[in-house]
Parts: C-alpha cells; structure tokens; sequence
C-alpha cells in the first residue's frame, strides 16, 4: 500500500527525517511517495495514499504558513479513518508537530497511532539514534495498514 509523505522544509533537516521515514514505510511493506507540500496544489492529489505523514519544522513557535494553507487543502481530501502521524525537526519548543498531529486527529478524525507526533532535535537527525527513531515512528504509522 502506498503512505504520503507529505513535508515543508527550509533548511533540510525536516527532508531529512522524511527520508529516513520513508526507510521505515519501507520496512513495514509498504511504498513510501515524498513530496513536498508546495507540489501539492488540489486535494485530488492527496488521493490514491492509504496513510498519510505529514512533516513540518517549528518557526516561530508554529508551523510554517505553508503546511497551514496545505491542511486547509487536505481538509478537502476524504482523509477520514486513514493512518496517521506528524513530525518535523526543532531546536528548543517544536510545536508544529503537535498542532499538526491535533488536526489530523480532531479535525480531519484520521486513525492516530498512540505515538502521538514525533519531534526531533536537528543535531540529532543523522545520527544512528536519530535515523532509527524516524523509521520506527513511520514503520508505526505504516504497520496500522497491516491490521
Ligand atoms: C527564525 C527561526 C525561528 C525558529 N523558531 C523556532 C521555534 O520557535 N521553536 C523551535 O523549536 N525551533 C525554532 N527554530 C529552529 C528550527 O525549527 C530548526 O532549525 C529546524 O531544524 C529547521 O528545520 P528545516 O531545516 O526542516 O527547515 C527556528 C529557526 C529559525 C531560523
């Protein structure tokens, strides 16, 4: 089965962890499919995925105003009951993950994992800990279609 990984990224870091997320897709059987949220311009294109992970870097205590107008497109998407789970990269309070996370759960009423969203810190990103805690999570979310 095919899981979005959905991301905005300024510096690299948050592609980076989508990178490894899409190890762990891979590890749970499934086809990761990497795309950054700029390429995604109708909610037909979120169609065609049976789980989704969306990925976003904290700036200014909040996600960037790109992932806000892409949720507000995915609203649209028929995202309901589908496999979820958000994650991106920080440095010191990492709040776009959660409030993504909060809307996938509450507003679009995916199935979350009880994992929660999944914040790292930048410097951890490429290490061997940082790498295996980015498949896990994914692997996670992507094993919810194996039930
Ligand atoms: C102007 C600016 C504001 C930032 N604000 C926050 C913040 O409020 N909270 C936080 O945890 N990290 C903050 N960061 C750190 C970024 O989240 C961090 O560098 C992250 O790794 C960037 O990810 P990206 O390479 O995917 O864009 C800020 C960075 C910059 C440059």
């Amino acid at each position: 089965m095919k899981v979005l990984i959905a991301y905005v990224s300024r510096t690299g870091n948050t592609e980076k962890m989508a990178q490894y997320m899409a190890e762990g897709v891979r590890f749970a059987g499934h086809e990761p499919v990497l795309k950054k949220v700029s390429d995604i311009k109708k909610p037909e294109d979120l169609q065609g995925y049976d789980a989704y992970l969306f990925g976003c870097p904290t700036y200014h205590r909040d996600m960037t105003q790109s992932m806000k107008t892409f949720l507000f497109l995915a609203q649209g998407a028929g995202l309901e009951g589908k496999p979820g789970g958000a994650f991106g990269s920080y440095t010191h309070s990492g709040d776009a993950p959660k409030y993504i996370y909060d809307t996938m759960e509450h507003v679009f009423k995916m199935r979350m994992t009880n994992l929660g969203s999944f914040n790292l810190e930048e410097h951890k990103i490429n290490t061997p800990d940082g790498i295996r805690a980015c498949q896990d999570y994914a692997r996670t979310v992507a094993e919810m279609l194996n039930n």
